[in-house]
């Protein structure tokens, strides 16, 4: 094992993971936000806006966001809650014999008390290794009283082409439209994008999904969290965001491991964990 040192990436503290066998990762501690993330003899999996602020206090366009506690505006709390935007403690960083590893941490502090009256620790571990990447969000009740909460892994996917790529394995789901604000079921064996915004809240997922995109396969499987949110803006959100150029909705997909229309509670003392695994094929 040996020690992986805190450096910079976007000018902020940043943990670059480096397995033996030359899988890649950049994990910000700002957010524990993951922004990069390289297979094994592959290339970048993840949309990174080039137009995104990087600044403590705000969120991070692209990569992987940490939801907490709130998701989206369900709730009274700033969209998406607080996690994203919190400077995360460094547990531990390190290589091993086969892959790098680090866990971040968040606790309640006076100003997530002010908002969110509850005493919590929060750890996200992300490890690369070969063709894969193992996220694991876990929290924990510190406090005398119960808790609840949303969370999420909000991985923004890279594609070549967001009009021709392709997401398998949500046939036979129910979901919740985020755009037209009504309940649904998927029908389609495969869910395509056509420029138009996608919001949809994908309830009780099972099964592996598969992104095609060009020649490239990607499974991405989740253990512990049972929603599933697929976000595209489409052309007409995107062109409104400060931090995207107006044409990046063309090159990404989030697919973002949730718990949201069921929220987790916690006794005190209870823990929590869930993961999403994502496998370059
Ligand atoms: O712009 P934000 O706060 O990062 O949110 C981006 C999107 O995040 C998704 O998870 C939501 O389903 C969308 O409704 C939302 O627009």
């Amino acid at each position: 094992m040996s020690p992986i040192p805190v450096t910079r990436s976007h000018g902020l503290e940043a943990l670059e993971l480096v397995s033996p066998d030359g899988a890649r990762a950049t994990l910000l501690l700002h957010g524990a936000h993951l922004v990069s993330w390289v297979p094994a003899g592959g290339e970048e999996q993840l949309y990174l806006s080039p137009t995104s602020a990087f600044a403590t206090g705000q969120a991070i366009r692209g990569g992987v966001p940490v939801i907490f506690p709130q998701f989206n505006a369900r709730g009274p709390l700033q969209k998406h809650g607080f996690a994203r935007n919190k400077p995360w403690q460094l547990v531990s960083a390190e290589v091993g014999k086969d892959d790098a590893l680090a866990v971040l941490r968040l606790t309640d502090d006076g100003a997530t008390r002010m908002v969110w009256p509850h005493q919590f620790e929060a750890e996200i571990s992300i490890r690369v290794s070969g063709r894969t990447l193992e996220m694991e969000l876990a929290c924990e009740n510190r406090g005398e009283a119960p808790f609840s909460f949303a969370a999420a892994l909000h991985t923004y996917l890279r594609l070549t082409s967001a009009m021709s790529a392709s997401l398998q394995g949500l046939s036979g789901l129910a979901y919740w439209d985020s755009v037209d604000q009504r309940a649904g079921t998927q029908h389609e064996d495969l869910l395509r994008l056509d420029g138009s915004e996608l919001d949809r809240i994908y309830q009780d997922l099972k099964d592996t999904l598969i992104l095609r995109d060009a020649d490239r396969r990607l499974r991405i499987a989740q253990q512990g969290f049972s929603d599933v949110v697929v976000w595209n803006p489409g052309e007409v959100k995107g062109a409104q965001f400060s931090d995207m150029p107006a044409d990046g909705y063309r090159q990404m997909l989030c697919v973002e491991a949730a718990q949201v229309l069921q929220p987790v509670t916690l006794a005190p003392g209870e823990s929590w964990a869930a993961m999403q695994v994502l496998a370059l094929e």
